[in-house]
């Protein structure tokens, strides 16, 4: 099983979201594919370098792997900013959301558990 790795960023309270362009639209973690040879941890600081030119520290793992395909399951991470700003490049938005504004309604179905366990964390 390969891994998507899912990149919960969190600093004053807030996570940072990122929008998936439609067709398949919805909030996502920042993130991407682990590559051959990479740990989760390389490939989560590897993805917001590229997608967002953002330095993080990769801490803790939300929870259990969920699949989200044949091939791939998603594991997600909490992070913290390191250096930079979040620049908006690969999504549509980019949004800080606080525990109460976690709707799942705008979540990929994948992330959901993990939002779950991240709104008491908040
Ligand atoms: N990055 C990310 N992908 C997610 C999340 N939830 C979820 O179901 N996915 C799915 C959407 C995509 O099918 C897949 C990630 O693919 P991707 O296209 O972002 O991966 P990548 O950046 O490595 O790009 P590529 O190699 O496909 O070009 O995982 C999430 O929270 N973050």
């Amino acid at each position: 099983m390969k891994t998507v790795v899912g990149v919960a960023v969190v600093a004053d309270n807030r996570v940072l979201a990122a929008y998936r362009p439609d067709p398949d639209g919805g909030w996502e973690f920042p993130g991407g594919k682990v590559e051959p040879g990479e740990t989760d941890e390389q490939a989560a600081v590897r993805e917001l370098r590229e997608e967002l030119d953002l330095e993080i520290k990769v801490g803790a793992s939300l929870g259990p792997a969920v699949n989200i395909s044949p091939e791939y399951q998603l594991h997600v991470y909490l992070a913290t900013v390191v250096s930079g700003d979040p620049v908006l490049r690969e999504h549509s938005e980019l949004r800080w959301f606080a525990a109460p504004e976690l709707d799942e309604a705008g979540w990929l179905v994948p992330d959901r558990p993990f939002v779950r366990e991240l709104r008491g964390r908040l």
